[in-house]
């Protein structure tokens, strides 16, 4: 939004200097020689003198410009809705973090939570993964495993991806006590706990043939990791709401792309014992 303003700005300085130096070939306030009403001309069409106040020099400025440049100068709906819904993001996800220390008002739960925060971790998923390949001895157990794998480790790539697109810093409530990070993680947007929790449990209750029980359990599982990271104040809810999204939607992808035998042959063969 800085950059967007200091270009606007610049480019209003650029258009007012060009304007000064050219004469006057058509009616001011638009190109097509039409004044709009909202740029500062009087009703014959030629603009209003000069005013004192810095303020008033800018509108006397942009009353010089294009009717398009003036509506550059006014701040977008989307914009406006989109800095109050940050600022409620992080008003409500400081409140929400309530494991963020030992002295927050839930500071003995935060053990527990570091434990769920360990159960949606990259490393175990991936280690569990892999022993499991290693040890599975049917074809159709090591086809999931093995897009399982590949799950999770294009979970990683998108992820990091996107932590180092959007740079956001963790909420400054978080203390950076986490298990196993890699350079990225000190951004917080999304949420890597919260895209594996959505992946994994669309993945299991897809491929795994589960009672009722445990397919609730797995839900659960993805819901408590998911709060978890607010209430450990590592995220903002939104952080944890676009990694859910994301997380879903990778699924999706990871299905498109499925790997078997007919596929990719080579792979199959490399576990094939
Ligand atoms: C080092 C490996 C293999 C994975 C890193 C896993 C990790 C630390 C993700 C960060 O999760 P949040 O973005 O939810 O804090």
């Amino acid at each position: 939004t800085q950059a967007g303003c200091t270009r606007t700005r610049c480019s209003l300085r650029a258009h007012a200097r060009r304007r000064a130096h050219r004469p006057m070939l058509t009616t001011p306030g638009t190109s097509t020689g039409i004044p709009p009403a909202s740029c500062g001309t009087d009703p014959s069409g030629h603009l209003q003198p000069p005013l004192a106040s810095p303020i008033s020099k800018a509108s006397a400025a942009a009353a010089a410009l294009p009717e398009e440049d003036c509506m550059k100068l006014n701040p977008s709906f989307l914009g406006i809705a989109l800095s109050s819904l940050l600022a409620i993001d992080l008003w409500a996800s400081k409140r929400l973090g309530v494991c963020a220390g030992e002295d927050s008002a839930w500071g003995s739960a935060r053990p527990l939570m570091k434990v769920v925060e360990v159960s949606g971790h990259g490393i175990p998923w991936l280690l569990g993964t892999f022993y499991g390949l290693c040890q599975s001895d049917s074809s159709a157990a090591r086809e999931v495993l093995l897009n399982l794998l590949f799950a999770l480790l294009l979970d990683l790539v998108l992820v990091a991806l996107v932590k180092g697109l959007v740079k956001r810093r963790r909420p400054t409530h978080n203390k950076m006590d986490m298990f196993v990070t890699i350079s990225v993680d000190k951004y917080s947007f999304p949420s890597g706990h919260a895209t594996r929790a959505a992946l994994v449990c669309r993945f299991v209750l897809r491929h795994l043939v589960l009672a009722v029980p445990l397919r609730v359990l797995v839900v659960l599982w993805a819901l408590i990791v998911s709060v978890s990271r607010v209430m450990l104040g590592r995220h903002n809810m939104t952080d944890v709401l676009f990694g859910l999204v994301l997380g879903y939607a990778l699924y999706s992808v990871v299905e498109y792309c499925w790997l078997s035998p007919l596929s990719a042959p080579a792979l199959f063969a490399l576990w094939s014992h």
